[in-house]
């Protein structure tokens, strides 16, 4: 822990983190292969031309090929119908090549996500967000566990060793970040709080969590001097804002604030948003394990 106030925070590499993972992901995709005589296969859906959403999905492509697995890709209009959607998802539902189904998100205006994410075969939800998987989540059974939180529970394990006992706080209560980080933390035996936007004394709140994770996608909203000395703080938050003329990304912490009373903390960009990929990739792998009826490699 750090003794004053004026220690600098050890950085939380993500990207490095996800690199290593990539690396064993890419062996076992291999060995899958040569196995069941097919590469696990990834289905990626974006809807519209949301030009982050079109990097994302760019991304995950890319790195589903890199890691020996087949990636599947559909672009459906803006202008497409929920009735459209849930047909696609239905063909991928019974696609014998495809692991893995990802609707990217968010979807445009007026497409019912809860409905599309319900008709995705929980065997195949590489996102974690199906009620079936939330629920094997809340359970504590083996399902498929929502991307971010996953890569943020490996970032944490590998920079504190144990969670158990630790008090965290998790502020946001998405169902893609929030919820199942507060269930994987409660898992680990972490005392859990969860914040949001009717939480009061959210400053007093953070002040006694050893483990900050900050899922808002407000930019910068925690500050500094909130951070109890010598936590460790996980920062989901992505936003673009415009400093000096410039377009700059942040997270949800004021990560230099942060930096100088946290014992870790992962920066924006490079720390959490990279850990999403890989573990998708990851998901992937387990996914195509579980549906071949093979034992699931674990590469931690
Ligand atoms: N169906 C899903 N939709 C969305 C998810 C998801 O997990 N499933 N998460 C986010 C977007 N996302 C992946 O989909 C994602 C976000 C950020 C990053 C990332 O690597 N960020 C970089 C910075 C990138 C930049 O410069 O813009 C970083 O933080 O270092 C990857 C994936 C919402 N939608
Ligand atoms: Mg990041």
């Amino acid at each position: 822990m750090n003794a004053a106030a004026n220690v600098t925070a050890k950085v939380i590499d993500g990207r490095a983190f996800a690199d290593r993972l990539g690396t064993r992901i890419a062996v076992a995709a291999r060995d899958f292969a040569a196995r069941a005589g097919r590469a696990p296969g990834l289905a990626v859906v974006l809807v519209g031309t949301d030009p982050a959403s079109e990097v994302y999905v760019r991304s995950k492509g890319r790195m589903a090929r890199k890691l020996g697995m087949e990636s599947f890709e559909h672009v459906l209009p803006e202008t497409a119908s929920q009735d459209q959607l849930m047909a696609l998802v239905a063909r991928l539902n019974a696609d014998a090549a495809v692991d893995g189904i990802l609707v990217q998100l968010p979807l445009p205006k007026g497409l019912d996500s809860l409905a599309v994410i319900e008709a995705i075969d929980p065997a195949k939800d590489v996102d974690g967000l199906h009620p079936i998987n939330a629920g094997y989540l809340a359970s504590g059974l083996p399902g498929l566990v929502s991307c971010t939180p996953y890569g943020c529970l490996m970032l944490l394990r590998d920079s504190l060793g144990s969670l158990a006992g630790l008090d965290a706080i998790v502020v946001g209560r998405s169902i893609l970040v929030g919820k199942p980080m507060a269930q994987l933390l409660l898992a680990e035996n972490c005392t859990v709080t969860m914040a949001h936007s009717r939480t009061q004394d959210l400053p007093g709140k953070i002040g006694r969590a050893d483990i900050v994770v900050a899922a808002v996608g407000a930019p910068e909203m925690i500050r500094g001097d909130w951070i109890k000395l010598g936590a460790t703080v996980i920062d989901v938050g992505t936003s673009r804002v415009e400093q000096g003329g410039k377009m700059r990304l942040v997270g949800d912490v004021d990560f230099a604030g942060a930096s100088l009373r946290a014992r870790a903390i992962t920066p924006v960009p490079g720390g959490v948003g990279p850990m999403t990929i890989m573990t998708l990739m990851h998901n992937t792998l387990i996914a195509a394990h579980r549906r071949a009826g093979m034992p699931v490699p674990n590469l931690s």
